[in-house]
Formats: C-alpha cells, structure tokens, sequence
C-alpha cells in the first residue's frame, strides 16, 4: 500500500510510488486522515524568538531517495508580507481562495500567497493535493511552490509571483481554441506534427477550463492532472498522428467507420473523428461527472507523479551512462 506522507516540519518520512493494485477502493481515502498532521507554522513560531531566521522544510522522500521540500510559514509571517491581506496586494481569485501579492521579511521575496477559502468548495484534502502536486510536479508552465501554512484552521500556499499573469487570456484562447487548424499550429515544434490531434485538442480543452472566468467552474489540480495522465497514457500510434492523417486527408477519403472499427490501428485519436467526437464539454464531462470518484482519481494523479519521476530518473540514467 503506497504510504501517504506524514508532513512534519524535520522528519523525512517515506512515501512508497504505489504499485499495481493498491489503489484500492477500501485502502482509499490516502490523503484525508492524515491533513492533520501537517506541520503548522505557528509551531515553529512558538518554538522561536526569531521569526523565520531558519527555514523549515515539508520533506518527502521517495522509496528512491529523491527528497522534495517546501517552507512552512506561520499566518503572522504571510499576514504581515500581505499587510494583513490588504486589498491593495489582492491579485485575484481562483476556484481555491484569494492571491495576494506578498513580500517575505525573512527572505526579501516577493511572492503570491494563496488562502484558501474557508467557506469556499476546496478544503484540506485539496490544499494537501496542491502543496503536493506543486511539489511534484515541476514544469515552466507550472508556478513554483515556495511554502505553505496549515496554521490553525488557516491554509495557505506560498508560490512565485508571475509580474504578467494575464487575466485576458480566456477571449485570446477562445479563437485558437475554436480552430482545431490554428491549434495544431501551437503544438510543441519539437513534436513536428507527430502528435494524436485529439489528444491535443483534449489537452486545450482541460487548459481551457483552467482560465474559465468563473473560478468555482475550473478544475482542481488533481483533476487537471488526472485528466492529463488519462491523455498521456493512450498509446501513440504513428498512423493516427496528425502528419499522417494529413498524408491520408490527401490520398483521398477513407471510411470514417472503418477507421473507428479497426481494432490494428487502435484509432481513439484518430484525425478523421476529431470534428465529430471532441468537445471541451466531453472532457468537462469527465471531470464533472456525477460518479467521479475523488480520491481515486487523486490517487491516480500521485500514482502519475510517482510514475512520471520514474521515467526522469531513468532518462537521467540514461544520459549518465
Ligand atoms: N503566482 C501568481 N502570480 C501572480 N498572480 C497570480 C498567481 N497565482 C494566481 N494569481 C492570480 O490569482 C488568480 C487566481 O489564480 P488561481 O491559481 O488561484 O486560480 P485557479 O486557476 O482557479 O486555481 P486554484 O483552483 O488552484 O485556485 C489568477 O487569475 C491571477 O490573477
């Protein structure tokens, strides 16, 4: 059974990549029970005259050694780096709570504090999935988790702040998006056209509900990343790819049905049912559905992080050797 971590502010403790099989319905939940163990900053404010002369570390390690970490703060340190939350210093709202911009005294950083809303959808469960997939999960289109506070009944995440963060990107996105053409366009070059166009499209689709305006609508970052791994792991199959679908388009048209049937050619993604089977609301359906199961889907998204820093290790392996 993969270990949920205890979170304490000097212990390491362990926390075993589940193995097949142990996402098991009667094992779940794994996150819940244990959120109140997590270290409070008030903690370490008590046990010290000199707020924040020495930074704490949340420390995880795996079954393989890679430890990952992130400070904890007391709610008077990010009280006082927001001026007590000071409207001047609100730089938006999201599904989770308010972002303020912050300034930390201990280490002169300017950061984003965000406090979860205590009457708000996301509770304890939630804050823990973020501190622990923002530690996780490390990517340039990710914000960097600098710390976290689990004070009282307050919770808080401390990341970088991001001078541009553009709050106009919804009515920019929404053109792209509506032109499957213009979007393949934006696909990494590196992949050059070798990508399933509907596995692309359904990657917009979840980037998509990411910045809808409403912010109880987006999708918490376990769904996110649930429903990324669900796009990730569908085989690749080079005939599906858009590049050669294109090859196909020009050959002439094929039976739209064959395509589908065709057990060979495993043609979930397949170029030629794009306009007719995807939807962002197909997706949106996925994540909303009514028998959406939480903490497996949770489950699975630290599964997928365990996964993911598997492959890294072994592709750094790799390039060692
Ligand atoms: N790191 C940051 N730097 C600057 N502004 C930020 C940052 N993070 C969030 N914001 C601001 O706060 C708003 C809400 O962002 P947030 O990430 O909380 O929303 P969300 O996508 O609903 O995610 P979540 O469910 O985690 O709250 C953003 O639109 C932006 O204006």
């Amino acid at each position: 059974m993969g270990c949920f971590p205890c979170f304490g502010s000097e212990e390491v403790v362990n926390f075993h990549p589940p193995e097949e099989g142990d996402v098991k319905k009667e094992e779940r939940p794994m996150v819940a029970p244990r959120i109140k163990t997590l270290s409070s900053g008030s903690d370490r404010f008590r046990s010290r005259s000199n707020l924040g002369a020495k930074k704490e570390a949340l420390a995880l390690k795996d079954g393989s050694g890679v430890t990952i970490s992130a400070q904890t703060f007391t709610f008077r340190e990010l009280a006082a780096a927001t001026k007590n939350f000071r409207p001047a210093c609100f730089l938006g709202e999201g599904g989770f709570g308010r972002v303020y911009k912050g300034h930390l005294e201990s280490t002169g950083q300017i950061v984003a504090v965000k406090q979860l809303d205590k009457d708000g959808l996301q509770g304890n469960r939630e804050f823990l999935v973020e501190v622990l997939m923002l530690s996780l999960l490390h990517h340039p289109n990710l914000v960097n988790l600098i710390g976290y506070c689990a004070d009282g009944d307050q919770r808080l995440l401390v990341i970088h702040v991001i001078g541009n963060f553009n709050k106009s990107m919804q009515p920019k996105a929404r053109p792209i998006f509506n032109d499957p053409k213009n979007l393949s366009k934006l696909a990494d070059p590196r992949l050059q056209g070798r990508y399933p166009m509907r596995g692309l499209f359904q990657a917009v689709a979840v980037a998509f509900m990411c910045i809808q305006e409403e912010a109880a609508a987006r999708p918490l970052i376990a769904d996110v990343v649930t429903a990324l791994s669900f796009l990730v792991n569908k085989p690749y199959d080079p005939h599906t790819s858009s590049h050669h679908s294109e090859e196909r388009r020009s050959q002439g048209p094929r039976d739209e049905k064959m395509e589908r049937e065709n057990p060979e050619n495993g043609c979930k993604w397949d170029a030629y049912v794009l306009e007719k089977d995807d939807s962002p609301s197909q997706i949106a359906g996925i994540l909303k559905k009514k028998e959406f199961d939480r903490d497996r889907e949770v489950s699975e998204a630290m599964m997928w992080g365990a996964n993911w820093r598997e492959k890294q290790r072994a592709t750094n392996q790799e390039n060692f050797d």
